[in-house]
């Protein structure tokens, strides 16, 4: 007897994405997807997919295997909808503290730069987080990653970056590689020890003190299994990290073997564009201020746009220019930017806010929240759509039509969140 972890079989729609094991979508294919009527899937139980498509394709394929078959669990998805689990691009869960009363100040017109000169912004965080324990951030980290699988989330990229010095972007890694053996989410983590420049620091003094100091100690923790960041971010901001400084810090650590994911163009130009080239980065992220020729070298660099609606949603930026990339075969992957400014840990209102404000198709979103954010994190080979290898992240929405998951904002039909095989969330509850 062959038992399979699952089988959901009588999808209305079952959207795949990507069928021919695609890496990302660009251009006109980033507003196509894979969708199959009356759907199926098998999930083995190493937890991968072992058979997706038609009802009569899987049901054939069951047919043709060597011993009877059974099914750990067994959904009838009538009238339902199967989705992959969404990736979350861009993230910075780990911190301690609060935020809230700075909201207010925004609301009465304090920019993102005034809030951080007064006190308030990643310095702020990062005097708190400096002084919580690892365990009291775990628990933190923890809480937030139940709420974003909640909303259907089972990858996401996430960020250190509110420490600034060597011991606490240590131990922010530290809880991140925890986590990502702990809980259900399948993280990738990024060191942006160049978040900020630190108080009292000049952004040369923070650089060097990054590449001498925070980048071997890192390179050294990872040998211990302490750590694994597998990005090295920079905010390559005017006044903050700025160009020169930026590559320095980012040669650094793709020297020291990690991939180059950096903040560019959010504020002001910073030829972000020309940087992706130079570093060689895999990502990039926000570029609300790109122009046409960064858009250009971006395509040029190959290198992934990670746009993050939130954030110009609550800072009340211009949106970055999205259809130009996407017109320019630059694949977009969208983000929550979950931190203590952009308070969001749900893709699917990301997905709703990329739509309304930066001019994207309800497909371009799903691509950009599946298999576009899971190759910006390097894990297209296992995440991002519903393929035949892939892990068996799977949504089940409680809707007529997939697009649902975008349109109901907030609050999504979400039925069942799946993880690797097993049912994780049913109707909002955690099961694990
Ligand atoms: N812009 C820089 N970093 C974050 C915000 C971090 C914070 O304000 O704490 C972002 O991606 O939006
Ligand atoms: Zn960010």
């Amino acid at each position: 007897m062959s038992c399979f972890r699952l089988r959901i079989r009588n999808a209305r729609q079952l959207v795949q994405v990507c069928s021919k094991q695609e890496r990302f979508k660009s251009g006109a294919a980033q507003d196509d997807i894979a969708l199959i009527e009356g759907g199926a899937v098998v999930v083995s139980q190493d937890g991968r997919i072992a058979a997706v498509g038609t009802n009569e394709q899987v049901e054939a394929w069951l047919q043709k295997q060597p011993q009877p078959v059974s099914f750990e669990k067994d959904v009838d998805a009538t009238d339902k909808v199967v989705l992959p689990g969404l990736v979350d691009g861009h993230t910075h869960p780990v911190w301690s503290g609060s935020r809230v009363d700075e909201f207010a100040m925004k609301l009465a017109g304090a920019t993102y730069m005034e809030v951080h000169a007064m006190g308030g912004g990643i310095g702020r965080t990062v005097r708190c987080t400096k002084a919580s324990s690892e365990e009291e951030l775990s628990q933190f980290l923890k809480k937030r990653l139940d709420r974003m699988l909640k909303c259907g989330t089972t990858l996401v990229e996430a960020k250190s970056g509110y420490g600034l010095e060597t011991e606490t972007e240590l131990k922010m890694l530290k809880v991140l590689h925890k986590a990502s053996k702990e809980h259900q989410i399948d993280l990738v983590a990024t060191y942006l020890g160049g978040h900020s420049v630190p108080e009292g620091m000049t952004a040369a003094e923070a650089t060097l003190d990054i590449v001498q100091k925070q980048i071997p100690a890192i390179i050294q923790a990872k040998k211990d299994d302490l750590v694994n960041p597998e990005f090295i971010d920079v905010f390559c901001e005017k006044g903050v990290f700025e160009y020169d400084d930026t590559k320095t810090i980012l040669e650094a650590g793709a020297k020291a073997g990690m991939k180059i994911n950096f903040h560019g163009d959010e504020l002001h130009p910073m030829d972000s564009g020309k940087l992706c080239m130079c570093v060689q980065a895999h990502a990039a992220s926000h570029l609300e201020m790109l122009d046409t020729a960064n858009i250009k070298a971006m395509k040029e660099a190959s290198t992934f746009a990670v746009l993050l609606p939130t954030t110009m949603y609550i800072l009340k930026l211009c949106s970055p220019p999205a259809r130009e990339l996407i017109k320019n075969g630059v694949p977009v992957a969208l983000g929550s930017d979950y931190n203590p400014n952009a308070h969001c840990l749900s893709m699917p209102l990301t997905m709703h806010m990329a739509c309304c404000l930066m001019g994207m198709t309800m497909k371009e979103a799903l691509v950009g929240a599946t298999i576009n954010a899971a190759g910006s994190a390097n894990r297209a080979e296992t995440h991002g759509s519903i393929e035949v290898g892939k892990f068996g992240d799977l949504l089940v929405l409680d809707a007529p039509q997939w697009e649902h998951l975008i349109y109901e904002m907030a609050d999504p039909p979400i039925e069942h969140v799946i993880k690797n095989g097993r049912i994780v969330v049913s109707n909002n509850q955690l099961l694990v």
